[in-house]
């Protein structure tokens, strides 16, 4: 393994030790709607991605089963965090309330500099579709779609121009090696190349956050060890702050940090030293 020199002066994505001041900030303006109020704004030093003290229950029986307990976690921009831990120990909900497709009971979550908190559900959407990449475990592509078709349709959904959308999605193509299969469909591509793909699809809008869900299962090690090569390079290359769920433990080294789901709790994260 080549050692690796992190371009971030700060990498080191570290549960935040505690609730965080508000800072002093003038009025953001609203970022999507006219109709909701404008989205607070977090400091400008915050990390890309911030939970802070959130904790999440579902529904259990008579009462609630604790998924998220009190967990905080920074990711700063340029870096991957990986999350692992045992089946149920809550790691998918980290992702679905960074992702904010779940709204935790307690704590903030804050992407890109936009307090999650209060913000109405078309909010959220243009804040996911805008600032938030989801890679699935499952691609889930489209089988009637072209590889450039899948990624066109993303940024058609953000009203981008066509011919903008189609440059973008042959530029990525190619930084995920398929450059040479952009008229493909889903079913004459591999598993891995289905992955890239998806990786690549996550990436359209230019993402800030990029949360990505066991991305290698389905891969043999050599494909898998591929991907996540792929999201190392892709994160250094357009600075997303990058939370990677994954079973895998066998290139972790190779992670920013490392945090550890436990019973919905976060134990020590560590900065993996390259
Ligand atoms: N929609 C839900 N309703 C009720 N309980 C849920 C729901 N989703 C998850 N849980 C419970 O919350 C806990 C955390 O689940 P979660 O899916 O986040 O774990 P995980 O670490 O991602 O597991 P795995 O590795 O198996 O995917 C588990 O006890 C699970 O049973």
């Amino acid at each position: 393994m080549t050692p690796r020199t992190n371009p971030n002066p700060n990498p080191n994505p570290i549960p935040t030790p505690g609730p965080i001041p508000d800072p002093a900030r003038p009025e953001a303006p609203a970022k999507a709607s006219n109709h909701e109020p404008a989205p607070e704004r977090a400091g400008a030093t915050d990390p890309a991605l911030l939970l802070d003290d959130v904790t999440l229950t579902y529904p259990d029986g008579e009462g609630r089963l604790t998924a998220l307990d009190a967990v905080s976690l920074g990711v700063d921009a340029g870096t991957v965090t990986a999350c692992v831990g045992p089946s149920g120990s809550g790691k998918s909900s980290l992702l679905a309330v960074a992702a904010t497709l779940v709204t935790p009971d307690a704590g903030r979550v804050v992407v890109a500099g936009t307090d999650t908190a209060g913000l109405g559900p078309a909010q959220k959407a243009r804040l996911r579709r805008d600032s938030i990449g989801i890679v699935f475990q499952q691609p889930n592509l489209l089988p009637a779609l072209t590889a450039a078709e899948q990624l066109q349709v993303m940024a058609h959904l953000a009203g981008r121009k066509p011919r903008e959308a189609r440059e973008r999605a042959l530029e990525l193509l190619a930084a995920v090696g398929l450059a040479d299969q952009a008229g493909r469909r889903p079913h004459q591509l591999s598993g891995g190349q289905r992955q890239r793909i998806n990786i690549a699809r996550a990436l359209m809008n230019e993402p800030v956050v990029l949360l990505v869900d066991e991305p290698t299962s389905a891969l043999d090690h050599e494909r898998g060890a591929a991907v996540l090569d792929l999201l190392l390079t892709l994160t250094r290359e357009r600075g997303t702050a990058t939370v990677l769920v994954t079973h895998d433990r066998a290139h972790l080294e190779r992670m920013d940090a490392v945090v550890t789901m436990a019973d919905g709790r976060l134990s020590a994260a560590h900065a993996v030293v390259s």
